[in-house]
């Protein structure tokens, strides 16, 4: 998978040359392109916002240097004859308040993707032409990270892409860990416990200790459960 992001603060990620995901650009299984939006500017500023058309609080990011920026990573659009037959472009991804809600299903999704681009905003958002632009090119996702505000695009982008990223087939050393992690199967995961078997008086459940590979499956199928319907019981299929 190839995945761009365009931010004026390219070097928030660096953090993505370390670890898993680190890991996976070293062998090749993720490229990942950071692209600073002000070197799509042409003046002495490097100018990215200005004052909002109606009047308003704060300011908004001008739309040259995103059509620039973004044009860079799309290329040129295929002349209209050869465009039907064009392979479909990268998905292009805007985190925003105002998006569709960002989740482990839609991580999944992403997963499959060959190419996906990140468009970090900051101030009170991006001229909204920048996305009725590019939605004339390609498939164009408002998603939010949650329903609280954040000053930028970035960590957002930096979450989508470790929840996408750790699920591409051989990031993740065994695959086995991602089946029954919270959200993947629709319920929150099971407590997970090590040694020692007792610390500060704490015992670890005996049946874990017990070696019945079907009584410690039932228990932590009960324990999913019991979890999910204390703490979120919106995630319980309807049967339950
Ligand atoms: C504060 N300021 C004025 C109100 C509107 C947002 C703006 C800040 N801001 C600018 C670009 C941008 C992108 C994403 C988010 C964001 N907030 N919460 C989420 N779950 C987000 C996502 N994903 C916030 C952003």
């Amino acid at each position: 998978m190839r995945i761009d992001i365009v931010t004026i603060f390219p070097e928030f990620f660096d953090v993505l040359d370390l670890s898993l995901l680190g890991k996976a650009r070293q062998s090749g299984l993720i490229e990942l392109g950071v692209h600073n939006l002000r070197d799509h500017t042409h003046d002495r500023h490097r100018t990215v916002d200005d004052t909002p058309y109606g009047g308003g609080a704060g300011m908004v990011m001008k739309p040259e240097p995103w059509g620039d920026a973004l044009d860079a990573i799309f290329g040129e659009p295929a002349p209209v004859s050869s465009e039907a037959d064009a392979a479909p472009g990268p998905i292009l991804i805007f985190p925003s308040p105002a998006g569709e809600q960002f989740t482990q299903a839609m991580a999944r999704e992403l997963s499959e993707q060959p190419h996906l681009v990140f468009a970090c905003g900051r101030y009170e958002g991006i001229d909204q032409r920048v996305v009725d632009h590019f939605a004339t090119r390609g498939e164009v996702r408002l998603v939010s990270l949650g329903d609280y505000v954040l000053n930028g695009g970035e960590v957002a982008v930096m979450a989508m892409i470790e929840a996408v990223g750790r699920l591409i087939p051989g990031v993740v050393g065994n695959p086995e860990s991602l089946v029954e992690e919270s959200h993947e199967g629709g319920l929150l995961e099971y407590p997970s416990y090590t040694k020692p078997s007792s610390w500060r008086g704490l015992d670890v459940p005996p049946v874990l200790l017990s070696g019945n590979h079907g009584a410690i499956s039932a228990w932590r199928r009960a324990q999913q459960l019991e979890r999910t319907r204390r703490v979120r019981p919106d995630l319980l299929p309807p049967a339950v």
